[in-house]
C-alpha cells in the first residue's frame, strides 16, 4: 500500500523524519510515536501535500513527489487539528467534500447520509457543527476521509481530545472502517496502548526515525514475561525477595516489583522476568527447589506495547 524509501524532512531548526524506510500493507497499521516524532509530517508527505528533503515514497503505487493529486483522490485524510466551519451542517460540509473528490450531487448527497449513519451521527448532523463535541466533531472528520470511498485513509490522532469512552467509540469505528468496508487504514497516535487493540501491524517511530515495524502480535509476544508466584517458608519469610535473589545471581533479567511489591491478589508474592529464553523456566524451577519454596504458578504475560516502547527509547535504539 505504502512504500517509504530512506525519507528525510529537514526543516531549519529541526529533522522532522530521518531517513525513514518502512512498508504498510493493507489491513490497519497504527504510526506510534510521542508528540514531536514526525508522524503528522510523514502523513502530509504521504498525501504530497509537502515535498520531502531527500528519499522516495509510494501511495498505492503513486510517487508522493508527482502524483499528489491523484493520491489524494484515492486516498481519505482525517486531520489532526479541528478545521470544521463552525456555521455549516455535517451534512453540507461532506456533501462539499464528496463533490470535491468528484462524485455528483445525487451521490454525494446518498454516500454523505450513509457515511454520517455509520460514524454515529443521527439528527445533529442537520446542526451547525460550531455547537459539537469534540467527539462528534471527530466523527465528522473521520466521515469526510471516508464520503469518497477510497481504498485507504490516513488518519492523524483521531483520538485526541476524547474522554476514556469516545476514545473507545473512535477505535472501533476505526476497526470497522476496514472489516466492514475493506479499506486500509494508516492511524496515528502518541498513546500507545491504544493502537494495541485496533491495529493488525505497528509502526513506532521517535525522532524521526524507525524503531520497529511489526505485527502487532510480534510486537506483544517476543517481549514475553513471566511471572512466577512462589510460597514464604520459615527459612525464606520472603520467599519472593529470596527467589529474586537466586535468580539474579544466574543471570536471570528481573523486572523491578511493583509499587505494591508484586503483592499477587490472594497470597503470595509475584517476581516477573523477561522470557526471552525457554531455559528460564528450567532455572526458576531449580532455583525454587534450591531454595525449598513451593512453586505455585508460572504465568507468561505479554508486554503492552507502551512498555516496549519506554525500553526501546530509553536503552537499546542505536
Ligand atoms: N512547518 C514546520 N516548520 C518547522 N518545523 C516543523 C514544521 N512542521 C513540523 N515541524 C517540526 O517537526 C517535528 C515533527 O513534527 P510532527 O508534527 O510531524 O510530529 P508529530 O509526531 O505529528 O507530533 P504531534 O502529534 O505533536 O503533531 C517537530 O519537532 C515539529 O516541531
Amino acid at each position: 500500500m505504502i512504500a517509504i524509501e530512506s525519507l528525510s524532512k529537514r526543516f531549519p531548526r529541526v529533522t522532522a523524519l530521518d531517513r525513514l524506510t518502512v512498508g504498510i500493507e493493507p489491513g490497519v497499521t497504527g504510526l506510534v510515536g510521542a508528540n514531536g516524532a514526525g508522524k503528522s509530517t510523514l502523513i502530509k508527505i504521504l498525501l504530497g501535500l509537502s515535498p520531502a528533503t531527500e528519499g522516495s515514497a509510494t501511495v498505492l503505487g503513486m510517487d508522493v513527489a508527482t502524483q499528489g493529486g491523484a493520491i489524494r483522490e484515492r486516498v481519505g485524510y482525517m486531520p489532526e487539528h479541528d478545521c470544521l466551519p463552525p456555521d455549516v451542517s455535517a451534512t453540507e460540509f461532506v456533501v462539499h467534500m464528496a463533490r470535491m473528490s468528484g462524485l455528483p450531487a445525487t451521490a454525494a448527497r446518498e454516500r454523505t447520509a450513509d457515511t454520517l449513519r455509520h460514524v454515529g451521527l443521527y439528527e445533529e448532523r442537520y446542526r451547525p457543527m460550531g455547537g459539537y463535541s469534540t467527539g462528534m466533531k471527530q466523527r465528522v472528520k473521520l466521515a469526510q476521509a471516508l464520503v469518497h470511498d477510497p481504498r485507504l485513509v490516513l488518519l492523524d490522532e483521531p483520538t485526541n481530545g476524547l474522554d476514556p469512552v469516545g476514545r473507545d467509540e473512535m477505535l472501533g469505528l476505526i476497526r470497522r472502517v476496514h472489516s466492514d468496508f475493506g479499506i486500509s487504514v494508516l492511524v496515528t497516535s502518541h498513546l500507545l496502548g491504544e493502537l494495541e487493540r485496533t491495529s493488525d501491524h505497528i509502526v513506532v517511530i521517535d525522532g524521526g526515525k524507525l524503531l520497529r515495524s511489526s505485527s502487532t502480535a510480534d510486537f506483544t509476544q517476543r517481549t514475553a514475561v513471566l511471572a512466577v508466584e512462589v510460597t514464604d517458608t520459615d527459612t525464606h519469610p520472603d520467599g519472593a525477595a529470596a527467589l529474586r535473589e537466586a535468580l539474579r545471581q544466574a543471570g536471570v533479567a528481573l523486572h523491578e516489583p511493583g509499587p505494591d511489591g508484586g503483592r499477587a491478589p490472594g497470597a503470595g508474592h509475584l517476581v516477573t522476568l523477561d522470557a526471552a529464553d525457554e531455559s528460564v523456566y528450567d532455572t526458576v524451577r531449580d532455583a525454587a527447589a534450591g531454595l525449598g519454596l513451593g512453586l505455585v504458578r508460572m504465568e507468561q504475560r505479554r508486554h503492552q506495547i507502551s512498555e516496549v516502547f519506554t525500553e526501546r527509547s530509553a536503552g537499546d535504539v542505536a
